[in-house]
């Protein structure tokens, strides 16, 4: 077990020295399970294998514990990876592949036969020893896979979409194995994934990329309620949060944000916040979630300075809510949550309050969060 440094690491490939990971900073302390998140082609397999050992790195330190492991082989960094695809030898028993990793180190035998079966009592498959891969279901193998990972105790487990061969069902249950091993073994791990559900169901912290760039580094909770950029805001939750460009005008004390539609009064903290970056007069993003966009009209009365009305397009039932697509007149639509037991039809002419408390604002240029 071991915390992990990676300090101004950069991954460049081809003749065109192209940028695949730029200028990589984090820490991972030691027993964290980190996620990292983010769409395809992004970097994060480049850096968990720059990590792993199995692809240079272009610039920059990564070190696991004390050690500078830059020059080091992927044995001498004494880390286990699961990979997607299982990685799983098909001509060896499941007893064997568990096995392969301990024999290679020439640990006793007794010794591999206690770890192997431990690690298959775990991960309930002590009943498939004698089987080959190919006579095991998906989730059977994944599992192995999984028990060649956790038959020792490594500086880190490193998880490369692990998950992404399996049906639905199956892996909100491996999901939730998988954490219940890392509880029990508490080694630094490091998983990456393109889902962002199974991100923030995972991680102590989520590290969200985007074409090489961390964008964000927090817990699930700070990415999904303030995500400090436009990026994260689109990628993280679903659906992903609503943006209404807007002008901030003042009005005596206060400070309104007028778009050609509608005008809302901000709280007195975001347009202190505002004034203070000097945008009162100055065109910015709010962005807010659908479910702080609200149907119920006894709120209408005491939030008559944040409502905005608009044409219900459709709405999409998902168990006890029901996403309502809003037409406000401008290029895009709005979502907003309703719980079913409201009933609203689609052509309807609504109101909705907007929950200003819970807006943020974003600079129209940089896309960053304008914070205290
Ligand atoms: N061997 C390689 N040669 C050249 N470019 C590469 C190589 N491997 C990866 N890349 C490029 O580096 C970038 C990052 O790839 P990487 O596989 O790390 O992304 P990813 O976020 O893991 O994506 P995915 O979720 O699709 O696996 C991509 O633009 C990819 O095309």
């Amino acid at each position: 077990m071991a915390k992990i440094l990676f300090n101004h690491v950069y991954k460049r490939y081809g003749k065109f020295k192209e940028v695949a990971v730029n200028d990589f900073n984090l820490q991972v302390e030691d027993g964290e399970f980190l996620v990292f998140v983010g769409p395809s082609g992004c970097g994060k397999s480049t850096t968990l294998r720059m990590l792993a050992g199995l692809e240079d790195i272009s610039d920059g330190e990564i070190y696991i514990g004390d050690a500078l492991v830059n020059d080091y082989s992927p044995k001498e960094r004494d880390i286990s990876m699961v990979f997607q695809n299982y990685a799983l030898y098909p001509n060896l028993t499941v007893y064997e592949n568990i096995a392969f990793g301990l024999r290679l180190r020439k640990l006793p035998k007794h010794e591999i036969d206690l770890s192997v079966k431990r690690a298959a009592r775990v991960l309930e498959i002590d009943n498939f020893l004698d089987r080959k891969p190919r006579e095991l279901s998906g989730g059977q193998r994944q599992r192995v896979a999984l028990g060649r990972a956790i038959v020792r105790k490594p500086q880190a487990f490193l998880y490369d979409e692990p998950l992404s061969n399996l049906d639905a069902r199956l892996r909100v249950q491996m999901r939730a194995e998988i954490i219940s091993l890392h509880r029990k073994m508490e080694v630094t791990s490091i998983y990456v994934t393109h889902d962002q559900v199974e991100a923030m169901t995972m991680g102590d912290r989520v590290v969200v990329m985007n074409k090489g760039v961390i964008q964000q580094v927090d817990t699930p909770e700070l990415v999904y309620n303030r995500p400090n950029n436009i990026f994260v805001a689109n990628f993280i939750g679903n659906p992903p949060m609503n943006f209404i460009p807007g002008k901030l005008l003042e009005d005596g004390e206060d400070v309104d944000f007028h778009t050609n539609r509608f005008a809302l009064r901000l709280t007195d903290k975001h347009a202190a916040q505002l004034r203070k970056h000097q945008l009162v007069g100055k065109t910015v993003i709010l962005g807010i979630r659908a479910e702080h966009m609200s149907f119920e009209s006894y709120e209408l009365e005491q939030h008559s300075r944040s409502l905005i009305t608009g044409v219900l397009e459709f709405g999409e039932f998902v168990g006890s809510d029901r996403y309502y697509h809003l037409e406000i007149g401008m290029d895009s639509l709005l979502i907003a949550r309703a719980h079913t037991r409201y009933q609203f039809n689609n052509g309807m002419k609504v109101s909705v309050a907007l929950d200003m408390e819970k807006a943020l604002f974003y600079h129209r240029d940089t896309e960053i969060l304008l914070t205290d």
